[in-house]
C-alpha cells in the first residue's frame, strides 16, 4: 500500500538516506530502528513532504507522491508527529489539538464543542490529565507530547508516523500510547514507529526495518525479532564490544 523505492537524500557531502527501498502494509506497526544519524528523521521528513528526495519514489495506493508538498501527504491521509514538539505556546491546549482541524473540514467547530472534542481525543489514550484551557506552552513537556499526538489523531490518519514520540513520556503514558497504536493498527491504519530504543521494539512491532548510515540493512518480521540480532544489525561495533565484555 505504501512503497518507497530507491529513496535518497543528501545534505551537501552527507548522505542522509541512500537508496532506501521498503514495503509497508496497512494494519501493521512498522518500526524503523537505527542509531542517531542513521537517517530515520530524514525518512520521516521525506514521508511528510517537508523534504524533497534527490532520487527515488514514494507510492501510496498506486499513486506517486514523492517530491510534492506536505499538503499532498496530508490529503492522502498521512499524519506525522515529529521529534521536535511543535506547539503554539500562547494558545490553549484545546486550540493546539484542533490546530488545522477547522481548515481540514472547511468549517469551524463551534466554541463549546471544541473543548469537548479535544478532551475526547485526549481521553482515548492519555493517562496523564492535560488541562484543556491552559496555554500549551505552560504545560509539562510530556503533556505537550500528548497534545501533538492528539492533533495527529484529529485527522483520522491512514498512515500515522511517530518519530521518537515516547521520549518524554512516563511509563503509564507510554503504555497507553502503545495500546493506542495497537488499536489503530487493528483498524487498518499503518503505523510507522521511529525509535532507537530496543526495549520498545520487540513486543510492539509487526515488522522492523533497520537503518544504518542511511541504508536499509534488513527488514525483519514479528517472530524473528531477537534483541541481540537487531543490535548487531543496527550497531555492529557496539554489539561486538558487548560480546567481548560478556
Ligand atoms: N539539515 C541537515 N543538514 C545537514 N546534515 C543533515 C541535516 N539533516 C540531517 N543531516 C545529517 O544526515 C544524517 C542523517 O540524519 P537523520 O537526522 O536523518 O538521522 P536520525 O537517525 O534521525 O538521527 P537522530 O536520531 O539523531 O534524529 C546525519 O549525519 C545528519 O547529521
Amino acid at each position: 500500500m505504501l512503497e518507497i523505492r530507491d529513496l535518497s537524500k543528501r545534505y551537501g557531502e552527507t548522505v542522509a538516506l541512500d537508496g532506501a527501498t521498503i514495503d509497508f502494509t496497512p494494519g501493521t506497526i512498522h518500526t524503523i530502528l537505527g542509531e542517531n544519524g542513521s537517517g530515520k528523521s530524514t525518512l520521516v521528513k521525506l514521508l511528510s513532504g517537508i523534504v524533497t528526495p534527490d532520487r527515488g519514489t514514494i507510492t501510496f495506493e498506486g499513486r506517486k507522491i514523492a517530491g510534492r508538498d506536505p499538503a499532498d501527504f496530508r490529503a492522502a491521509g498521512f499524519a506525522t508527529v515529529f521529534q521536535e514538539v511543535l506547539i503554539a505556546p500562547d494558545r490553549s491546549v484545546t486550540d493546539n489539538i484542533l490546530l488545522g482541524y477547522d481548515g481540514l473540514f472547511r468549517r469551524r467547530v463551534p466554541r463549546g464543542e471544541r473543548r469537548a472534542l479535544a478532551g475526547r481525543i485526549l481521553s482515548e489514550f492519555a493517562s496523564t490529565h492535560v488541562p484543556l484551557d491552559e496555554p500549551a506552552g505552560e504545560v509539562p513537556l510530556a503533556a505537550q507530547q500528548l497534545i501533538v499526538l492528539a492533533r495527529a489523531l484529529t485527522r483520522s490518519p491512514r498512515v500515522l508516523i511517530l518519530d521518537e514520540v515516547t521520549a518524554a513520556l512516563d511509563f503509564a503514558d507510554r503504555e497507553a500510547v502503545f495500546a493506542l497504536m495497537r488499536r489503530l493498527a487493528a483498524s487498518g491504519c499503518l503505523i510507522l514507529f521511529i525509535t532507537h530504543r530496543m526495549d520498545e521494539v520487540t513486543g510492539l512491532s509487526d515488522r522492523v526495518t533497520v537503518l544504518r548510515s542511511g541504508q536499509v540493512v534488513k527488514t525483519l518480521e514479528k517472530g524473528n525479532l531477537v534483541p541481540d540480532e537487531l543490535l548487531a544489525l543496527m550497531a555492529p561495533e557496539t554489539a561486538r564490544e558487548l560480546h567481548h565484555v560478556g
